[in-house]
């Protein structure tokens, strides 16, 4: 299992201390959750912080685009660092053409689907992808509570996967806490992000980390 703290609960005056802290503490990938006030309703980062963060750390970047057209940001972001870019499919009428545009700048390329979202919507792109997003929560804010019937929706893409022999990764986003975790690392999830029960107050990120660690198995 993978984890990938969200910097979206990070203290943001002192991100570069934030995100040292959670690749020393064991962390596998770094989720940054980009948002741009129309998709979701919060404003977040730009390509210019993926910039500045990409020299701070060794973690893979995990890019999570909650932007409308997220072609005309794909290039940006894919010059910053990126190191896999995650496109909704509620956002794009050519999903198709956005995943073939991430890989063709030499990006890893995830799909994303909201809560309300069937997996049909994305049924003819896995054979595509190097990821799949289940959100576990409506996406837009850090905190919010975990949502158990995405669960359903992990277990399908899982049986897909193997059925059809495909390799892409499966990945949950939003109220992962030692509660939750073992419900969808059951159902065959390998990424899991979390950003408030990682930064929470208290345990330090590392110790967060390992709770989670030990819930999922
Ligand atoms: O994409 C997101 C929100 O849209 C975040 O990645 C997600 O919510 C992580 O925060 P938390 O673990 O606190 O739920
Ligand atoms: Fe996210």
């Amino acid at each position: 299992m993978k984890i990938a703290p969200s910097i979206l609960s990070a203290d943001f005056a002192h991100l570069a201390r934030d995100i040292q802290t959670v690749q020393q503490g064991g962390a596998d990938l770094l989720h940054i959750d980009v948002m741009d006030g129309h998709f979701v309703p919060n404003l977040t980062f730009g390509p210019a912080v993926v910039a500045a963060i990409r020299p701070v750390t060794s973690l893979p970047l995990d890019v999570h685009m909650m932007v409308d057209d997220p072609e005309a940001w794909i290039p940006a972001f894919a010059k910053a660092g990126a190191d896999t870019l995650l496109v909704h499919v509620e956002a794009t009428p050519h999903i198709y053409r956005a995943l073939q545009l991430i890989q063709e700048h030499g990006v890893k390329a995830g799909v994303v689907v909201n809560p309300g979202t069937s997996l049909s919507a994305i049924e003819e792109v896995l054979p595509l992808v190097d990821q799949v997003l289940v959100m576990t929560v409506n996406p837009g804010f850090g905190g919010q509570a975990f949502l158990p019937a995405m669960a359903q929706k992990v277990a399908q893409l899982a049986r897909w996967r193997s059925e059809r022999g495909l390799a892409f990764k499966i990945e949950v986003d939003g109220g992962i806490t030692d509660q939750t975790i073992g419900t969808v690392a059951a159902a065959g999830a390998d990424i899991f992000v979390a950003g408030s029960y990682v930064f929470a107050k208290g345990d330090s990120p590392a110790k967060q980390m390992a709770k989670l660690r030990a819930a999922g198995q």
